[in-house]
Formats: C-alpha cells, sequence, structure tokens
C-alpha cells in the first residue's frame, strides 16, 4: 500500500522509522533543499484524541526555544489526519542507553553531561518554561556527542510566571519531586531542579536514588527522601545531590545557585554560561544571499521573510543552512534556483 501523498513529501525525503511511542512515530529524513537529515515526528490527530492539545503547546514551546542544548523544531507541517515536527537529528540516541552501556560515568564525564543539562533547564527557565519530564531518555546525543533536550509535550508556561504555582501532576514518578507526588501546588523550576538531581544521581550511580516496582512504596521513599550514597561519589558531588534532592522544595537550591555550585564549576574561572548561542535577531549574512538567490528574492526581501519565523520551508532551510555553516559544510541549497 503506497504511503499516501502529504505536503511534507515536497520538502523532505523521508527514510526509515528511527523511533516510536505512545501516539507518534519519529522518522528519519533529509531535506531536499539542504541535504540536511533531520528527525521528523508524525502524530495523528485522531490517536491524540484529549492529549492535542499538548501538541500545541509543545509546539508554541518549541518556536520560542532555540539553544544548543535544546533539540531544535525547524518545521511544522499539518494535515486534515496528522500533524508533522520536523526535528533536530540527534543520531547518538538517548542518554539513557550511553548510561547503561557504561554502567555508570565517571566524575569528569558526568560533570561535562550535567553542565549541559543545567544550561538547556536554565534557558528554557529564563524563557518561563519548566519541561516537568527531565529524565535520561528526553536527552538526546548529537553528532558530536552534546545533549540535546527533547519532548516538551508537559512544559508548563504558567501565566502568572514562572513563580505561578502549578498542580497537574505529571512526568515520569522515579524523577518526580515529592511536593509533585503530594499533589500539593508547586512551582515548576523548583519540581526540574529535584529531576535534575535525580538525573545527576543517575549518571554517577548507573542507578536511581528512589526505586521500587511498587508506586506506592515509591512515593514513600520520594517524600522521605533518603538514599543510598555509593563510596565512589566525591564528597563535593554528595553535596550537589544533597541540596537538589531536598524534599522541602524551599530548602532546595535553585537554578541561578546551581550555575555557580563548586562541583560544576569545578576548573571554570565561572559560573556554568547558559545563554543560547543562537541570535535569531541578527540572520546570518552568508544564509541569506544563499537563500535569496534561490527564492529570487532581494536580500531585504529575504529577511524580512526569514524573520517572521513561519516555521515553514523557509524557517526550516534557514536553520539548516545556519547548521550546515557551523559544521564547516558549504552552506549552499543543492537544488538549482
Ligand atoms: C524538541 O525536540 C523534540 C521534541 C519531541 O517531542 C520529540 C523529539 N524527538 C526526537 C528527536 C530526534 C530524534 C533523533 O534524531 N533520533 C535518532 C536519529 C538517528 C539515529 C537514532 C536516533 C529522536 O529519536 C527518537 C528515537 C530515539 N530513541 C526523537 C524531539
Amino acid at each position: 500500500m503506497p504511503t499516501p501523498y502529504t505536503p511534507i513529501q515536497d520538502y523532505y525525503q523521508l527514510r526509515h522509522t528511527i523511533g516510536s511511542g505512545g501516539f507518534a512515530k519519529v522518522k528519519l529524513a533529509h531535506h531536499i533543499l539542504t541535504g540536511e537529515k533531520v528527525a521528523v515526528k508524525i502524530m495523528d490527530k485522531a490517536a491524540l484524541g484529549p492529549d492535542l492539545p499538548r501538541v500545541q503547546i509543545e509546539i508554541e514551546a518549541m518556536k520560542t526555544l532555540t539553544h544548543q542544548h535544546v533539540c531544535k523544531l525547524y518545521q511544522v507541517l499539518e494535515t486534515d489526519t496528522k500533524i508533522f515536527m520536523v526535528l533536530e537529528y540527534c543520531p547518538g540516541g538517548e542518554l539513557f542507553d550511553y548510561i547503561v552501556a557504561k554502567d555508570r560515568l565517571p566524575e569528569e564525564e558526568a560533570r561535562v553531561f550535567f553542565r549541559q543539562i543545567v544550561s538547556a533547564v536554565a534557558y528554557i527557565h529564563t524563557e518561563g518554561y519548566a519541561h516537568r519530564d527531565l529524565k535520561p531518555e528526553n536527552l538526546l546525543l548529537d553528532e558530536a556527542h552534546n545533549l540535546k533536550l527533547i519532548d516538551f509535550g508537559l512544559c508548563a508556561k504558567p501565566k502568572g510566571g514562572m513563580d505561578h504555582q502549578l498542580s497537574t501532576c505529571c512526568g515520569s514518578p522515579a524523577y518526580a519531586a515529592p511536593e509533585l507526588i503530594q499533589g500539593d501546588e508547586y512551582l515548576g523550576a523548583e519540581a526540574d531542579v529535584w529531576s535534575m538531581g535525580v538525573l545527576l544521581y543517575a549518571l554517577m550511580c548507573g542507578f536511581l536514588p528512589f526505586d521500587d516496582d511498587n508506586v506506592g512504596a515509591l512515593y514513600r521513599k520520594i517524600r522521605k527522601g533518603q538514599y543510598e550514597i555509593p563510596d565512589w561519589l566525591s564528597p563535593q558531588s554528595v553535596d550537589l545531590i544533597n541540596v537538589m534532592l531536598q524534599v522541602n522544595p524551599k530548602l532546595r537550591i535553585n537554578v541561578k545557585e546551581l550555575l555557580c555550585h563548586p562541583w560544576l564549576t569545578e576548573g571554570l574561572a565561572e559560573p556554568i554560561d547558559y545563554r543560547t548561542k543562537y541570535n535569531n535577531n541578527n540572520i546570518d549574512e552568508d544564509c541569506i544571499t544563499e537563500m535569496s538567490i534561490h527564492f529570487k528574492k532581494s536580500k531585504n526581501t529575504m529577511i524580512n521573510i526569514i524573520k517572521d519565523w513561519k516555521y515553514d520551508d523557509t524557517t526550516a532551510t534557514y536553520f539548516l543552512l545556519l547548521n550546515k555553516k557551523r559544521r564547516g559544510k558549504p552552506c549552499r541549497i543543492l537544488v538549482p534556483p
């Protein structure tokens, strides 16, 4: 049965499936104009049902988040029955599988990864978002072995800002903060710090601080906040885990303090730089030139079209050309104008 025509094929050559989850599957694809590889997350609207609004929330979040450690959204296409999210290609797979394969990570390697995780989370918090589902499965490795945060399906942008209390319980139990599973009102940013504490523990230990097959028993352990400290952990790392896994969110370290914790800044002259390396306000010259030739527009017109950020093929072509340039490849469109 040939795949029914979808507009996605005007812009991408779809390849094999690289992942499938609840109501989505992810396929490898090539962007026709630039030749760049991407991941296309394909969702069936009917199957999404009541979860459809979560996808809209994620797409709106992804449109404002551009950061070196957040998986980039390039384009969104919608048909009557499907939603396509064209995403940054992360061939290194999940951090979860990487930890399992190595049993646990040496402290130095865990520190490099954790700096990337903290910078991604600090960035999304400054943009007003909490992720709320931080876990190794939601951190992918790109081809340069850098981490990319994915899956903002549970993220929240509280209307009243990051100090506004949230109440919906979500995310994976083993990484969920006590106040979140307690059903109390909670701050997304504080809950994300707890999840990062569980993540750091998993990175350096290879197992979870709170674990139990019985969910009730697991919740009790999380609320007690007691966990084993293996003898291979250094005193500094134990201190950091301790201040992140504080049951009382008001006693828990916050992201700003996290960025200058001694364990994280070891060997550095200043706190972790979490700012994005992208600047969507000054459009890259080489990309404008290439695109204005291909699309037969003046440079000024091309700049204004790009600055609409419609997340159509123009947005995708711009970011993918920028990616090519960053990887030292020629900033060229492969198809004749
Ligand atoms: C914002 O970024 C998002 C949001 C979201 O909802 C889902 C994803 N999921 C992704 C993105 C990229 C890949 C990927 O590139 N995978 C891959 C590529 C080549 C070889 C192997 C894997 C992705 O993979 C899903 C399977 C990973 N276990 C999911 C990003």
